[in-house]
């Protein structure tokens, strides 16, 4: 028989997980050199599309890639210390879920990338050379 979580959420416990979620995200900003980079890109971006003044529907698709790719940043992260747990020593499966981790945050960013040259480009060189 499976078994029933009869706990009812209270506004305390959704307080805590907000909580814990944010405490993960800092650890993973402070130990993980990738994710400095990714929350860099992701500060430049946005103000360079706030200097150019993009009009409302430019924005989300910028700010759905930054957190995609931060998202999957921090899955990454979170594979790469599951893997270490569960497996100290080398394996080859501890490998193929670590490579498969990195190369989704790989997509994303790849695809990161054209849309923000597709979306900041355009109005980039007009008002650097219009
Ligand atoms: N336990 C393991 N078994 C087999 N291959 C591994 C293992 N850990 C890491 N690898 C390989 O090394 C790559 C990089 O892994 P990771 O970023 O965790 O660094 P690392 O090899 O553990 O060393 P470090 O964290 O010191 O850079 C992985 O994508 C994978 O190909």
């Amino acid at each position: 028989m499976s078994r029933v979580n009869n706990r009812k959420p209270s506004a305390g416990s959704l307080y805590k997980s907000f909580g814990y979620a944010l405490r993960g995200l800092g650890r993973v900003i402070v130990s993980e050199r990738n994710m400095k980079i990714h929350t860099a890109v992701a500060a430049c971006v946005l103000a360079l599309a706030a200097w150019l003044r993009l009009p409302a529907e430019d924005w989300p698709p910028l700010l759905i890639c930054i957190g995609m790719v931060m998202g999957l940043e921090a899955m990454n992260s979170a594979v790469e210390r599951a893997v270490d747990l569960a497996s100290p020593g080398r394996h080859e499966l501890a490998g193929w879920a670590k490579d498969a981790a990195a190369g989704a945050v790989l997509i994303a960013a790849v695809a990161a990338a054209g849309v923000g040259l597709l979306i900041l480009g355009p109005p980039l060189w007009s008002r650097l050379f219009g």
